[in-house]
């Protein structure tokens, strides 16, 4: 599907962005595990949150879905059956990592498979600590790629230190610990996003967290919980930028998360001169939120690496765009992840953005840019059916002179199926 974008003339309104997609997927997944009924409000309706729902429905589990309200009836640790068909992931990395760890504790057989672009991931970083654990796991490619075939068995828990900051691999190994043989220790390398600790810990799991140490002690059944998922930071990232950048611009995005884990964004948008405040400050299920009010300000470029990567990774897109207004270079650097998401998001970044105009200049690890406002201007872009490169080249259409027609925009679907109405309401 086509969208054509023209120039804004000011972004103005009150918005509410899509549910946080991280926290729903493991709403979902921790609750097919608790003991009980567990109501999870505000999940997001997407195309990877529902594939976990469907993965998890073909587990056994027990689900009600009406419209954002789930129920999702669990019988405990020990609870879900063999599927009789293969789990489909459809586009979703979380679901596919988290789930592989989950049935890999199982004494049953599962296959998951997704779509193209999934079955182009990496899977080895699950399948290698998982199969120290006791599992058996054979994926395409020599156990790179999906689809995986996941033997289960009771697993013994181990010691791992994680070579990337991965919040799916840790999580699918914490899973997998859950009702392991003895205890499970993760090291990160840096801190990655922490909702799978805190959700895990109020369900009454035996876990501490100790700096970048995670230990888990097996067998303790998860209560039932009551979950209110926040708005999306990942997805107010878009109109944060786009609020920043457009002159005349005043929004406030209600009620979203920002848990310190995934609110790099924030800080880096308030370095390159963003005029951001956080409003009614409040913590809703363990998970701290605000109102983020964003008004249109200049920008100075910026450099990025190191720690705060992990911590602003789904939004490096979008702060392309911001840094392709600012004044002065913007250096991207340690963000090697990048080329393993939906799509290699640093080719697709250079390759969409020079399209428009923008002095980039891509390294294995990140890109430099030299931002020019006055350069920008509409192109024929492409999203390689990646939601977030969709929806930061939407952004840059707000910004660029003349139009921009950016090549399939169904990929919003993903994670925020109501972008395109926000973004015609905010733009009037
Ligand atoms: O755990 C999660 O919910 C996620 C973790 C990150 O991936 P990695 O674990 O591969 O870093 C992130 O990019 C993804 O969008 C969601
Ligand atoms: C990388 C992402 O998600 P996943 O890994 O779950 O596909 C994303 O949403 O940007």
């Amino acid at each position: 599907m086509l969208k054509r974008i023209i120039k804004s003339r000011g972004l103005k309104g009150e918005i509410k962005v899509a549910s946080d997609k991280s926290i729903s997927h493991r709403a979902a997944i921790f609750s097919a595990l608790a003991r009980g009924e567990s109501v999870i409000h505000n999940y997001l309706e997407a195309a990877d949150t529902i594939s976990t729902l469907n993965c998890l429905r073909l587990l056994g589990a027990k689900i009600e879905h009406n419209s954002a309200e789930v129920r999702i009836k669990g019988e405990g640790l020990h609870g879900l059956k063999e599927p009789d068909t293969v789990l489909d992931c459809g586009n979703s990395g979380t679901t596919m990592r988290l789930l592989t760890g989950l049935c890999a504790s199982y004494p049953f057989f599962t296959v998951l498979s997704g779509d193209h672009s999934l079955n182009r991931r990496p899977m080895k970083r699950v399948i290698l600590p998982l199969t120290l654990m006791g599992a058996e796991i054979e994926g395409r490619a020599n156990g790179n790629y999906p689809p995986l075939a996941v033997k289960g068995k009771r697993l013994k828990g181990i010691k791992y230190d994680l070579p990337v900051a991965s919040a799916q691999v840790k999580s699918a190994l914490l899973l997998a610990g859950l009702d392991a043989e003895g205890e499970t220790v993760i090291s990160e390398p840096v801190k990655s996003r922490d909702h799978t600790e805190r959700m895990l810990q109020a369900m009454g799991a035996d876990l501490k967290v100790d700096g970048l140490t995670i230990t888990l002690q097996p067998g303790k059944e998860l209560g039932p919980q009551e979950f209110l998922v926040p708005g999306d930071i990942s997805s107010a990232a878009f109109f944060m930028v786009a609020a920043a950048l457009v002159p005349h611009s005043e929004i406030l995005i209600k009620e979203v998360g920002i848990n310190p884990t995934r609110a790099g964004i924030i800080e880096v948008l308030e370095k390159m001169g963003a005029c951001i405040k956080l409003e009614n400050r409040r913590t809703v299920g363990g998970e701290p939120i605000a109102d983020i009010a964003v008004k249109s300000s200049e920008l100075k470029g910026i450099s990025i690496e190191g720690e705060i990567v992990p911590r602003l990774i789904d939004e490096i897109p979008v702060l392309a765009v911001a840094m392709a207004a600012a004044q002065g270079t913007s250096v991207v650097r340690g963000a090697e992840e990048l080329r393993v998401k939906e799509t290699d998001r640093i080719r697709a970044i250079v390759s969409e953005l020079g399209r428009m105009g923008v002095s980039i200049v891509e390294l294995e690890d990140g890109f430099i840019i030299e931002g020019d406002r006055e350069k920008i201007k509409g192109a024929e872009v492409k999203s390689f059916g990646d939601h977030r490169i969709a929806m930061s080249l939407a952004v840059m259409g707000l910004i660029a002179e003349g139009e921009t027609v950016i090549e399939g925009t169904e990929a919003v679907n993903i994670s925020f199926p109501g972008f395109w109405d926000i973004m015609t309401r905010l733009a009037g």
